[in-house]
């Protein structure tokens, strides 16, 4: 006789509708993690029928995100952000097939390993360089810095493009994109996401400004596909086009349209997802230092040792400064960047630990649950970068890198781009400037460690004060 299994446990909600009233719509990742603290590791919601699978362990996550890999790589149909707004053609939201796996193909052949990685180092430096600058003639715009380096690291990669110092279109466009796209696909943000059926609405009906937000937002994504594409088009035609992940692409042959599809579309994937995901982690990099002042000292105390005060630190010396390495690490585990990843759906139906998974359940990863899990790591809301140095009398606990990018075949295909991005970041920025907190009025202010919501989370917005350490610094700064 066949078993029958039930869902995982979790809220139960109400008759018909489920919970959608139990159902989070801002920092869903705090209400989940108190679900698993109630139900355990796997649990599960109903919202208007639709099963909802939360994952709050990396037991779990590895167990079905990886090794049943065949059946949890599809991404749901998210009808605000994939359909009405266009997202659903960039690789973060392709549905598991053909073109998914030549999308993830041509990411692995530019930056899909350290060593590819590698050709990319002297863009990084060159740009970071830029930043330290920019960072000196105005400290107060900080958070606007790291936003143009992070758009202009991407821009060179992805479409060979050079940013402008002030006002560039593609920074400014990427920058709105990305905003749209992490409002339109958060979780529970939008009615029409578990009520497909109000995307037939017409527009002129009452209540219906989100139809009209979508195709505004749609407006914008179509600017950022076709803009630097063309832009790379016409540099090709005039003979001008420096080596980017576009013009490799676009150079061997006439191309069909479903290949112009593909190289625009994937080109456009790396510049949306690669920016506003960096502008998180670095900008979380200098939270941490402002608010723990004895690591940035011990930081700085090692780059001086192994690095000097003549030049600026580069890739070279990552290995040589296995503190500033593990600060790295810190930043990714101690900041969510995307707190509850990004949604799977089961492909079939599946049964683990004695729970039901139907096909077509939705799956969320609690990723922030698993990075401040108190059994895998000491003091979790910490900031505490020796954590991840072996003692004689404690091993290190666990490379958050392991979690913080996602799992199995959706892994961030952009790890280790976001990996170097955030340590020349850091250890630029560290052997030059001093960041601590404001003080205002003699009273010194503490910022918080507090995340905004949506698929992709920043620290909110704090105050700091970046200041060069030494009359050298500034030399460094202008000179190098
Ligand atoms: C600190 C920075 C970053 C973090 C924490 C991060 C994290 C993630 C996570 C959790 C996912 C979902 C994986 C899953 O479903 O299991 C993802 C997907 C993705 N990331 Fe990143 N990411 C970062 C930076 C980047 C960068 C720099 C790029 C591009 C250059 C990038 C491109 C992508 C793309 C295209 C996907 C979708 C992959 C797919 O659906 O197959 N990410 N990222």
């Amino acid at each position: 006789q066949q078993q029958v299994h039930a869902l995982p446990p979790g809220p139960k909600g109400l008759p018909l509708v489920g919970s959608v009233l139990d159902m989070p719509s801002e920092q869903e990742w705090i209400t989940f993690s108190k679900w698993a603290d109630t139900w355990g590791d796997i649990c599960s919601t109903t919202v208007l029928g639709q099963p909802i699978i939360i994952i709050g362990s990396a037991k779990v996550a590895v167990d079905l995100l990886d090794k049943r890999s065949a059946i949890y790589s599809d991404r749901p149909v998210c009808m605000m952000g994939g359909e009405l707004v266009g997202w659903k053609n960039t690789l973060v939201l392709l549905p598991y097939g053909d073109r998914f796996r030549r999308f993830r193909r041509l990411f692995h052949n530019i930056i899909g390993s350290r060593s590819a990685m590698k050709q990319f180092f002297p863009v990084e430096e060159l740009e970071t360089r830029r930043f330290l600058r920019r960072v000196l003639a105005k400290p107060g715009d900080l958070r606007k810095h790291i936003r143009k380096t992070a758009g202009a690291v991407i821009l060179r990669i992805s479409h060979g493009y050079e940013v402008k110092e002030t006002n560039d279109p593609f920074v400014d466009l990427a920058e709105q994109a990305t905003e749209q796209f992490s409002l339109s696909t958060a979780p529970g943000g939008f009615m029409v996401d578990m009520i497909p059926a109000l995307c037939h609405v017409p527009k002129w009906f009452p209540f219906t400004a989100w139809r009209r937000k979508a195709d505004a937002w749609a407006a914008t994504l179509n600017q950022l596909v076709e803009q630097p594409y063309n832009f790379v088009k016409h540099q090709m035609a005039t003979g001008t086009a420096p080596i980017s992940f576009t013009s490799t692409l676009l150079e061997p042959k006439q191309l069909t349209e479903e290949e112009e599809f593909d190289i625009k579309w994937s080109s456009a994937s790396l510049y949306s997802a690669g920016s506003d995901t960096t502008v998180s982690a670095v900008y979380a990099f200098f939270l941490a230092m402002a608010l723990y002042p004895a690591v940035q000292a011990k930081a700085q105390a090692e780059i001086d040792a192994v690095v000097g005060n003549d030049r600026l630190p580069t890739f070279a010396d990552r290995e040589d400064l296995p503190y500033v390495d593990a600060l790295v690490k810190e930043v990714l585990r101690w900041h969510s960047v995307t707190p509850t990843g990004v949604m799977r759906r089961a492909m079939r139906e599946d049964v683990y630990e004695g729970y039901l998974i139907p096909k077509g359940a939705l799956i969320l990863t609690n990723i922030h649950r698993i990075t401040h899990d108190a059994r895998t790591y000491a003091d979790p809301t910490t900031f505490n970068p020796d954590r991840f140095i072996a003692t004689k009398d404690k091993p290190a606990e666990a490379d958050p890198r392991n979690f913080c990018w996602g799992f199995g075949r959706r892994i961030c295909p952009g790890m280790h781009l976001a990996d170097a991005s955030l340590f020349i970041s850091a250890v630029m920025t560290l052997a030059v400037f001093d960041i601590s907190k404001c003080v205002e009025n003699g009273k010194v202010i503490v910022p918080v460690h507090e995340n905004t919501t949506g698929t992709i989370s920043h620290p909110v917005s704090f105050p700091c004060v970046v200041s060069p350490r030494s009359e050298k610094s500034i030399h460094l700064i202008h000179t190098e």
